[in-house]
């Protein structure tokens, strides 16, 4: 955040005809962006420091610059160009979505006076705020990156929003690789998905679409070009993600007009050299209809995911001027790719009569850890079948070399490759008879509970609730001393009694708070658990934990996906322990917590040798026995928590029924083996839930808690809507900020609620877990939660 960038000039109205020069060749292998925190979570450490008010904005820059040199130089060691832009320079402080919004000037008004008045620039401390919010002024709205663990920040766009090239990081960190001797390629969220991904700012009229204003963003892109191709770039990269889905709010027509607009601008209102040439990526799917639109622009080269998406079948007008880049191994999945197959592959799109074929990653590298060499503890059978991001880097240059050298110049490691996949079908623990034979055994019967009103009326007679009773989702804060405390005993520095018995004094604690707060329903706080995915992975057969997997989830947070790799069969009860131990503190109910099959298999890397319907049947099965074992305990409710039932929905809507078949039916594999008399609940955020409400209705829970804080409940009036019968908990404190919501504010939200859905039916929750919390924001938002029930409560008729 350095170099002062150019004040805006308008456009011509008229586009010039594209009398460019040929682009520079497209490296032949490349990947289309490499993980951002650090192979030891350097980006986080540096940035929290910087939070806490531990350590400067320039110590967090000297932190970046280091991590940006030795991406550099490591993907340069693992085979890439440094000289042909084959090396991506996508850096971001926090999120990419985040980093175009502030680089095109977009500043919500209740942030603006952290801009510098005359450029529109943020430092450091103001980017932040816009991700993490500040006293009363929300943060910038989080949500799911397409079908990934990734959460983007949600820019908000009116009328009236001034876009103006008001940040030029991008352009600094291109630089900088050049004085490194790097020649790297930008990566950019293009325009298209930028517009389709933001929000209407408050205010603006019904109608507006923030991709109306394509044309008034248009010049930024234009002018961070004309800045790149002076600072000598020879290749841009700007993601299009939105172009493989169909869950974006707008029409096809719009989308693809929109794209003809946007490339038409970019790649005829500069010619080159004034502009660096364009590659265009569209990750995470198959491009459909997209495909011929943007062969007809005049970019210079379109990436296509060939994991997920298939490719054309014929020649495809336009291709002939473009490089195809062929996204053949897979950035979002961690096994080790058959070379053979994808060698096969990129020949045969030779037929498609491109340009020129190379070789890519199907998405940025972002989604796997760096290094699996960097792993060893992991079993040495396992590990040989894996390829996290650096091996890929080394999978997309032997296919390069494959492809342009012939097979013979690559034998050996195509030999390897076969070997390593034929290996993994024969090893033990992959497949395992009695999974299989209960898997095979399973009856209609089995996923499905009794009807809903015996249900209700057996858990109101056993737990003897008041209306709208309360609870929570279930973690409360991760403080440092519990995290120490599990990293010394993984250290062999405490004992397990010792571990133990200090997350039971926790546990007692979080007992004693919510009783004295007052709530209806208690959880024990899962201290235990390093993560709410990973700690169920630890205790049950078939997953791998890595020791330095660290993927990131949302700005600093990361998370360790464990390993899905065999049969999944539970060895031993896992949570029964600790909820029992809960249970004995309190007369109140306590709620036992487990993670859903969905979930679980969103948030591991998941085995690609068998249907996921299988896999998610194999993991419900393990939760079955364990609920049967809280039910047996004495527990009365137990939550099992499909946070990524949304996030693994497919991006086309062709695809949405076979999927939602198979997750709805591995819940109820789940939850349906309980008496009426046990209150099953689950819990949803972190997405838009009104395109799945369907679904939902489908898990059959007794209770399902939702995010609505930030939406104000707007999701309630769907629900009544639909004629929603069981019960409901909105979260009314948005837990993803810092943010102590006022006892009124509370109330109000709770009024609203029961002027959408029956009394009866409602639930008082937060919007998800506190883990992530401190304590003094947790308790200040409990007490005003229980104290706007009591209110509401009164309120309502005898
Ligand atoms: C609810 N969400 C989750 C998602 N995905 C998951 N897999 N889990 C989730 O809970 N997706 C959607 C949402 C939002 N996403 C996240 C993701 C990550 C976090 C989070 O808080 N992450 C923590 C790391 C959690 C963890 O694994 N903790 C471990 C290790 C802790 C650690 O860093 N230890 C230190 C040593 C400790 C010390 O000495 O102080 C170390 O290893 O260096 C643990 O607790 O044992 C994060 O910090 O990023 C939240 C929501
Ligand atoms: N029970 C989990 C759900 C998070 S989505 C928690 O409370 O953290
Ligand atoms: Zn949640």
């Amino acid at each position: 955040m350095t170099e002062q960038p150019s004040p805006t000039t308008p456009l011509s109205t008229s586009p010039t005809p594209n009398t460019s020069p040929a682009a520079p060749e497209f490296p032949a292998a490349t990947i289309l962006g490499y993980p951002r925190i650090g192979p030891r979570r350097e980006l986080k450490k540096a940035i929290e420091s910087f939070w806490a008010g531990r350590s400067s904005a320039a110590d967090v820059e000297t932190a970046a610059a280091a991590l940006r040199t030795r991406t550099r130089s490591r993907l340069v060691e693992l085979g890439l160009d440094p000289s042909n832009a084959s090396i991506p320079s996508n850096f971001s402080y926090y999120d990419q979505v985040l980093d175009a919004a502030v680089l095109a000037g977009v500043v919500p008004a209740r942030f603006a006076h952290l801009a510098d008045p005359a450029t529109g620039r943020l430092d450091l401390a103001g980017y932040s705020t816009l991700a993490r919010g500040a006293g009363d002024d929300l943060p910038l709205e989080m949500t799911k990156w397409f079908d990934t663990n990734y959460h983007y920040l949600v820019p908000e766009i009116g009328p009236d929003t001034a876009f103006r090239f008001a940040d030029d990081r991008v352009v600094h960190e291109f630089a900088e690789g050049l004085a490194e001797g790097v020649l790297t390629r930008p990566v950019l969220v293009g325009p298209v998905t930028f517009l389709l991904l933001a929000k209407a700012a408050d205010g603006a009229p019904a109608g507006f679409a923030p991709i109306d204003r394509l044309a008034d963003l248009l010049p930024v892109y234009v002018q961070l070009l004309t800045a790149l191709a002076a600072a000598g770039a020879t290749w841009v990269q700007l993601d299009e993600p939105a172009l493989v889905s169909d869950s974006i709010e707008a029409t096809p027509e719009r989308v693809l007009a929109a794209l003809v607009e946007a490339y038409g601008v970019l790649s005829t209102e500069l010619t080159r050299p004034n502009r660096p040439a364009i590659v265009v990526a569209a990750p995470y799917g198959g491009l459909g209809s997209a495909l011929p639109v943007l062969a007809s622009t005049d970019v210079d080269a379109i990436a296509i995911d060939l994991v997920r998406g298939a490719a054309p079948t014929g020649p495809v007008a336009g291709l002939e001027t473009k490089t195809l880049v062929a996204g053949v191994v897979d950035g979002h999945n961690i096994w080790r790719a058959d070379l053979g197959s994808a060698l096969d592959t990129l020949e045969s799109l030779r037929g498609l009569g491109a340009a020129a074929v190379a070789v890519g990653t199907s998405t940025s590298l972002l989604h796997v850890p760096h290094d699996v060499e960097d792993e060893p503890a992991l079993d040495p059978t396992l590990r040989a079948w894996l390829a996290f991001a650096d091996q890929k880097v080394g999978e997309v240059v032997t296919l390069s070399q494959g492809l342009t050298k012939g097979r013979d110049a690559v034998a050996d490691r195509l030999e390897a490759s076969r070997a390593g996949l034929a290996n993994r079908t024969q090893a033990p623990g992959v497949v395992r008879p009695e999974v299989r034979g209960r898997l095979a055994d399973l009856a209609d019967g089995d996923f499905h509970r009794g009807d809903f009103a015996t249900r209700k009326s057996e858990q109101a007679a056993r737990l003897q609730l008041p209306p709208l009773p309360t609870t929570t989702i279930g973690s409360f804060p991760q403080t440092p001393e519990i995290r120490k405390a599990r990293a010394a005993h993984a250290k062999g520095d405490l004992t397990t009694e010792q571990y133990d018995a200090e997350m039971q004094a926790e546990i007692r604690r979080v007992v004693e708070l919510q009783e004295r707060i007052g709530l209806d329903v208690l959880v024990h706080g899962e201290p235990e658990r390093n993560d709410m995915v990973q700690y169920f992975a630890e205790n049950l057969d078939g997953f791998a934990a890595t020791q330095n997997g660290w993927v990131q989830s949302y700005g600093s947070r990361c998370v360790r996906p464990p390993i899905l790799w065999g049969d999944v069969a539970r060895p031993a009860p896992i949570t029964v322990r600790w909820s029992t131990f809960t249970a004995s503190l309190t007369n109140k109910p306590v709620k036992g917590m487990l993670t859903g099959p969905v979930t679980i298999l969103a948030w591991s890397f998941v085995r690609n040798d068998q249907p996921l319907r299988d896999t998610a049947n194999q993991v419900a099965l393990a939760l079955r026995d364990e609920i049967g074992d809280l039910e047996a305990a004495g527990i009365g409710v137990v939550q099992v928590d499909e946070p990524a039932l949304r996030e693994l929905l497919p991006l086309r809507a062709a695809d949405h029924a076979a999927y939602l078949d198979w997750s709805v039916a591995s819940f109820r594999l789940a939850t349906s083996g309980v008496r009426p008399e046990t209150q099953i609940h689950t819990h949803l955020c972190y997405s838009e839930f009104g395109e799945i409400f369907g679904a939902i209705d489908g898990l059959d829970a007794d209770v399902t808690s939702i995010e609505a804080a930030r939406s104000r409940m707007e999701i309630l009036a769907d629900i009544a809507a639909q004629g929603y019968q069981r019960g409901i908990g909105p979260g009314v404190y948005d837990i993803h900020s810092p943010r102590i919501p006022s006892e009124a504010e509370v109330t109000e939200l709770l009024g609203k609620a029961v002027g959408s859905v029956a009394a009866d039916q409602l639930w008082v929750n937060p919007d998800c877990g506190l883990k992530t919390r401190k304590y003094d924001e947790v308790i200040g938002s409990l007490e005003h939660i229980v104290a706007a029930a009591k209110t509401v409560r009164a309120t309502l008729p005898a």
